[in-house]
């Protein structure tokens, strides 16, 4: 199991600490939005006890690893989750390595973005021959996912192949533009219970089939989804996902309206990318479900140490009180290497014959001492090693963590309403009929220097 050491929260050393009492006081409101949740158990806990969403992926092995490249189209809750995993679960060389070292996994492209450079360079490298376009959107009509869509169609028909033998479709059962095609063109599908909000989605197929391409364990991430669920109703101290949002809580009414995530892995790097979207989207709102304007939320940053020792953590140690920081630490490294011995210079002893793994870890526990002598409030998520069980225990505890905090900022966690205005403004600068009244004029509304 993950561990969560949430000691320096309140540390009388953190000049605005919140204490024990603080949170004791929650106790039974905390109780009262756990037990509301497990009774109307959320979609995306829902899916973690049931079998159907792993099958629908497991049915479709031999179609699968007939393909040599498995590249996703998707944009936000349709690729972070699937992004998270790759990064987390396999190595960062597995798209260069051989078919026989892959043991007949597929190599895995997400494109998430529609910078035609970016699209262009990964599409350079596939053999569409040997690849499977995984479409993956809930609404079936979102822009990005939808013009790489289009893009590969046409690469597809261009090479004379048949749509339906390389295109699978991750869609909302019933809507959308996606499902309407796969229906007239029977072209393979993946369901995303319609229950399941895109940034909670990681765990469905959305996830699930790249996942299971790249050989990746879904039943242990299930598994560990499960684990942290189970923790749902424990008493506060021992409920990792109600410390968090409370924490969180009680820092933002403090001032501290940053989250920064800060992770000394490479790896759970992309943990943190994927956090980002679930705490921005689901909790900065303008109004609360009462419909006040609140304008709450708190800005999610992700880091990585050590790097961003020597870019951020000037900025965290003396800037402004305005962040609360977690850190994820990495117990047992996959791979470590040892720093050999090459010189006799007394500078370099301290590190020649040392491993990498611990100047990581020392770096970390540098660094959160650091920020603890500086005032300034953290918590630490211990991954005791990186696998499936930890990966899905800390997806399952995230999602947890962002509807308890949405319930206790008052806002609905499963809504976006900010996202779309921007897309309007798109749709009528593109030409899509019925969004004419949002076209704006771009070179009468800039100013130029
Ligand atoms: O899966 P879809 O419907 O294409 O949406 C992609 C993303 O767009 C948003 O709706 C807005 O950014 C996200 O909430 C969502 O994850």
């Amino acid at each position: 199991m993950l561990k969560f050491d949430f000691t320096n929260l309140f540390s009388e050393r953190v000049f605005d600490n919140i204490t024990i009492e603080d949170v004791k006081n929650y106790e039974e409101k905390i109780n009262k939005i756990a037990n509301e949740i497990d009774k109307n158990k959320p979609g995306f806990a829902e899916i973690v006890f049931s079998r159907k969403w792993i099958d629908s992926v497991l049915d479709l092995k031999d179609f699968i690893f007939e393909f040599d490249n498995l590249v996703v189209l998707g944009i936000g809750g349709s690729a972070l989750g699937n992004i998270a995993l790759q990064n987390t679960l396999k190595p960062f060389n597995w798209n260069f390595l051989s078919k026989e070292e892959r043991k007949g996994k597929l190599k895995i492209f997400v494109i998430d973005n529609v910078d035609p450079d970016y699209v262009a360079s990964i599409l350079d490298t596939i053999d569409v021959n040997k690849t499977l376009f995984n479409v993956i959107s809930k609404s079936g009509s979102t822009a990005e996912a939808m013009s790489n869509y289009l893009i590969a169609r046409g690469i597809i028909e261009t090479y004379g192949l048949d749509p339906k033998k390389h295109l699978i479709f991750t869609t909302d059962p019933e809507k959308g533009v996606l499902r309407s095609i796969a229906n007239k063109e029977s072209i393979r599908t993946l369901e995303i219970p319609q229950n399941v909000g895109g940034r909670f989605s990681v765990l469905t197929p959305v996830g699930l089939l790249s996942a299971y391409a790249a050989g990746i364990d879904i039943e242990a991430l299930y598994d560990g989804a499960k684990n942290a669920y189970k923790k749902l109703l424990n008493p506060l101290f021992e409920n990792p996902a109600a410390l968090i949002a409370l924490t969180h809580y009680l820092y933002y009414n403090k001032g501290r309206n940053i989250s920064v995530m800060m992770a000394y892995s490479n790896k759970l790097y992309y943990l943190a990318d994927w956090y980002r979207q679930l705490w921005a989207e689901s909790l900065g709102k303008k109004f609360d479900k009462d419909g006040n304007k609140v304008k709450v939320g708190q800005t999610p940053v992700k880091a990585l140490g050590a790097v961003d020792q020597h870019s951020q953590v000037q900025l965290y140690n003396e800037g402004p009180d305005d962040k609360i920081i977690t850190f994820l630490k990495v117990e047992k490294f996959k791979r470590d290497i040892k720093i050999p011995h090459v010189h006799d210079e007394e500078a370099l002893s301290y590190l020649q014959g040392s491993k990498l793994s611990t100047l990581l870890n020392n770096e970390l526990l540098g660094t959160e001492n650091a920020i603890l002598e500086h005032g300034k409030p953290s918590l630490k998520i211990t991954f005791p090693q990186i696998d499936e069980l930890h990966v899905g225990e800390f997806f399952m505890t995230y999602e947890l963590a962002t509807v308890i905090a949405g319930s206790l900022f008052n806002v609905n966690p499963y809504d976006q309403p900010g996202v779309e205005l921007g897309k309007k403004i798109t749709y009528a600068l593109m030409g899509r009929p019925g969004f004419e009244e949002y076209k704006i004029n771009p070179s009468s509304e800039r100013i130029e220097l």
